[in-house]
Formats: C-alpha cells, structure tokens, sequence
C-alpha cells in the first residue's frame, strides 16, 4: 500500500515528561527525518542527533529511529524521533514534520494501519487500546494475551471448522437425491455439536474477559427515597447525584467509576421502583430496569425502618442479577435496639455507619469477579461477546436445519456463524465498524 500519505503524531503522554515521542508512518517518514535531522538514517539504528527547524537552528537534540517497511509497528517505514519530553519541543516537531509532507494522524491511526497491514487483526489492535487504558495489572495481562491472539485464535479456529463443515453441506446439496447419511451427516453433525460446544465455552470466557475489561457492573436500586443516590455518593467520595427527601428525585441513570483496592467497579445510580409515578419517572424506571439486566451486581437499598415495604418493587427486577448485596440505609433512624438483619447490612450514608462493611463487601466481590476471569484470561468487548452470541445462534439454527436435511439453509446458517465471527477479528468488516472502534484510540497509538 505504497498509496498511503504519511502521518505524524506525539506518541507520548500529553504533558512534560523525561523524553517524548513524535512517530512517523508513511512512505515519506524517512526522507521528513532525514531532513530534520539533516543526515541520511540507517534502518534501526540509534542516531544521536539535533533536529532541526527551516533555519537550521536548533529545535533540540535527540534520538532518530528508522524503521524500514515492512519491518515496523504500521508495516509501514516508520521514524522515531525521540526528542525532551516537553510539549513546546514536541509540537514543534510535529509541526516541523506537517511542514515538510506529513499530515497529522487521527486517533488510533497508526495501530489502524497496522490493522490493514495484517500486522494485527481487529480484536488484537482493539487490545493494544485495552492495554493502555487497563485499571489494574490483571486487565493488562488479560489485554496483553489477547494481543498475543489467545482470543482471535480461537476464533479464528472456530471459524475455519465453520468455513469446513460449510463446504461439506455445499456439496451434499449437489448430491440433492442421496440421503445426507450416506454423505457422512452423522459425521458433519458431530463436528457442528462439538464446535457448537466450543463456542459456547469461547462465549463464557469472552464475557469474562468483558467484566474484566470493564469491571464488575454494579447496579444501585430500591424503592424511591431509600438513600441509593446518597449511598453512591458517599461511594464515591463526593456528590455526584442529587439528594433530596423527595421521592422519584432521580430519573437518569448516573454511571460513577470506583476503585477499591486497585480493583474497578462502575456502580450506576437508578430511579426508585415503585407502582405509579409521572412519566418522567416511569421512563426512568425503564431506564433502571434494562440497566439491570447488564448488571453483574445488585445493590439493593432499602430503608431500614421499614424493609419490608420496598422489598416487592424490586424483588422481579433483580431476579437475572447473578451477585446481590442487600443494604438497609438510614441505619441511624433506628431504635439502638433495633437487632441486625441476618442478610442484609445496615448502614447510614449520613453518619458513615456500617460503610466499612459495605465496602469490604464490595471488595470482595470485585475482587471475585477478577479472579474468576482466571489463568489465561484475555480481555474482550461488548461487540466481541455480541458478535459470539450471534453465531452461536446460527449455529443452533444449522444444526436443526442439518437434521430436517434442509441443507441449502444449513449452509446459509454456516456462513451467517463464519461471518459473525469474522467481525471479531475484522476478516469480515463494515468501514464504519474501523471509524468507530480506532476514532476511540488515542492520538499517537
Ligand atoms: N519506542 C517504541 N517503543 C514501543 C513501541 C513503539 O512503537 N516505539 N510500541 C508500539 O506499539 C510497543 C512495541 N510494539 C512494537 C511492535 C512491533 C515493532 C516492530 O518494529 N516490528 C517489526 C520488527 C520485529 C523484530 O525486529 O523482531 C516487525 O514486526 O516486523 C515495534 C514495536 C511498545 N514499545
Ligand atoms: N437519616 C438519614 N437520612 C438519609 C440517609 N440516606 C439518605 N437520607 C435522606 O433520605 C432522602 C432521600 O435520599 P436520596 O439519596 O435522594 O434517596 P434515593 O433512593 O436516591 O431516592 P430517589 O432518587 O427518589 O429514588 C434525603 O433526604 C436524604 O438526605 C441516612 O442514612 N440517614
Ligand atoms: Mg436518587
């Protein structure tokens, strides 16, 4: 692809730093360098160098880096010139670089050339992005592994068995008058329960590699006015939602990242659940109840004077939750004699009591939900753990057609399964599917 232009961009961290990065990827990448630098650049080879602005002054000295396509990051020829880190001196170069023939690279562009170079394949080049962003030193292994391929690889394993089973169905069709069984069905039904089987599993381990990704999903809710919006506060550690003694006071759904020991939890303040309400309040109430169901965690808040009471609102919307904790709020407006509740914790997010417990709680459930993700976890995304769920339903649907013989179908089902997993790894790709998932990156990756 000698077609492209060349790009540059401050590959570093924004803000001052010991030394920083400006990266080229293009074609022009190594004439732009030596031009700056004003001498010729031997391909991986450390050159001490000044570079230099159009008057030959000095812009600052450093280290030029070239490495000569295909051996690169991009695939492409590409340039370091690893200069102070310092902003001024950064943008001066990149400007420097624009001056002479580059263009400045959108976000993620360089990891999406390296994409259409086949240096990485979708799900890798959406890991590097995880890598960076990764909260804690699990999620960085788990996005580590998944840049190695842990996870595209069993796609793509998935997915060639598919692409096989798919080519014996074809050509039993062009044997219309046969009975399957005389052309092996029994064999090919075999093999499409056993791959069935390992997507299933492929599914489970991408939906942990999900909530690793992103932390468990804990869900605040509780009839109107328990204290949830003030229980996510004093979680968070300031006053992100508003309060007031007005029951159905919050509508929207309120997202707020915490970390409890190195471990991440997004908890999602919701609209009380009760009968009724105005219409703003049941929307939000709809709003609670689809947040639920991507919940790997209820909270349930509920006021401690009168349990009971606000126990049926919520009892069926959290019946698909599969992690419950039970709190009973306003633990302060009880009698001192008042005895603890067998499965619940009582705590006042006015005065702070019983927050502890609550927060080892949450800790230790956090934490399980890192541990499960286990030895040889790869971080995975939403569209990932979508995109399996959707061949796996294709598949149950070929397997039926498999046995009514329907084979012309079967075979539709077969390529519907391959080209959902091919979304994965972005063998199969819309280009709006790329914009979307490199626009995320940042500048310089
Ligand atoms: N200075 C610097 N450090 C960096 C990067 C970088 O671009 N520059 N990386 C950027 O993400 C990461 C490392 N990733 C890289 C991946 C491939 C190649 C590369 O040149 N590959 C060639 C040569 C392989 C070899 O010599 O064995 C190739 O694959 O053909 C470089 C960096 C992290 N550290
Ligand atoms: N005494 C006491 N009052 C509390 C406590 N927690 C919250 N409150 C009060 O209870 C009222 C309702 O609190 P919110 O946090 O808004 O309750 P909510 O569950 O978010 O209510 P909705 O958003 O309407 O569903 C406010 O007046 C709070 O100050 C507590 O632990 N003790
Ligand atoms: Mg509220």
């Amino acid at each position: 692809m000698t077609d492209r232009d060349t790009i540059a961009a401050i590959a570093t961290a924004p803000g001052a730093g010991g030394v920083g990065i400006v990266r080229l990827s293009g074609p022009k990448s190594r004439a732009i360098a030596e031009a700056l630098a004003a001498r010729e650049l031997v391909p991986r080879t450390a050159h001490y160098v000044r570079f230099r602005d159009e008057h030959d002054e000095t812009i600052d000295d450093g280290i030029a880096l070239y490495f000569a396509a295909p051996a690169s990051y991009t695939g492409e020829d590409v340039v370091e010139l690893q200069a102070h880190g310092s902003p001024a001196v950064l943008h001066e170069l990149v400007a420097r670089c624009v001056t002479l023939g580059a263009r400045r690279a959108r976000p993620g562009e360089f990891s999406e050339r390296a994409f259409l170079e086949g240096r990485l394949d979708l799900a890798q080049a959406e890991a590097v992005a995880d890598l960076i962003a990764a909260a804690d030193v699990r999620a960085a292994r788990a996005a580590r592994r998944a840049l190695d391929g842990e996870f595209s690889r069993r796609v793509d394993a998935i997915a060639d068995e598919l692409l096989a089973i798919r080519v014996h169905v074809e050509a039993a069709i062009d044997f219309a008058d046969e009975p399957i069984d005389t052309l092996g069905g029994e064999q090919l039904r075999v093999r499409l329960r056993d791959n069935a089987l390992a997507l299933d599993d492929l599914l489970k381990a991408a939906e942990r590699g999900r909530r690793l990704r992103d932390g468990l999903h804990a869900v605040i809710v509780g009839p109107p006015n328990a204290g949830k919006s003030s229980l996510l506060n004093v979680l968070a550690g300031s006053e992100r939602a508003i309060v007031t003694d007005i029951a159905g006071t919050t509508r929207d759904l309120l997202h707020e990242t915490i970390r409890i020991d190195g471990v991440e939890l997004t908890l999602v303040d919701t609209a009380g659940l009760r009968e009724g309400g105005d219409v703003i309040e049941r929307e939000g109430m709809r709003r609670a109840r689809g947040e639920l169901q991507r919940a790997d965690l209820a909270l349930v808040v509920l006021d401690a004077r009168d349990p009971e009471g606000g126990r049926a609102a919520v009892i069926d919307a959290i019946a698909e939750v599969p992690l419950r904790v039970w709190v009973h709020n306003k633990a302060d407006l009880l009698d001192a004699d008042t005895r603890q509740p067998q499965d619940a914790l009582n705590v006042s997010a006015r005065t702070g009591a019983g927050l502890e417990s609550l927060h080892a709680r949450l800790r230790e459930l956090a934490q399980g939900n890192a541990d499960a993700a286990g030895e040889g976890a790869f971080t995975a995304r939403a569209r990932h753990v979508d995109a399996l769920a959707i061949a796996r339903e294709h598949l149950a649907q070929a397997s039926i057609e498999l046995d009514r013989e329907a084979l012309d179908l079967a075979a539709e089902s077969l390529r519907l399964a391959h080209d959902a997993l091919g979304e994965i790894t972005g063998r199969v790709h819309a280009d709006d599917l790329l914009g979307h998932i490199f626009s995320s990156f940042c500048i310089g990756k």
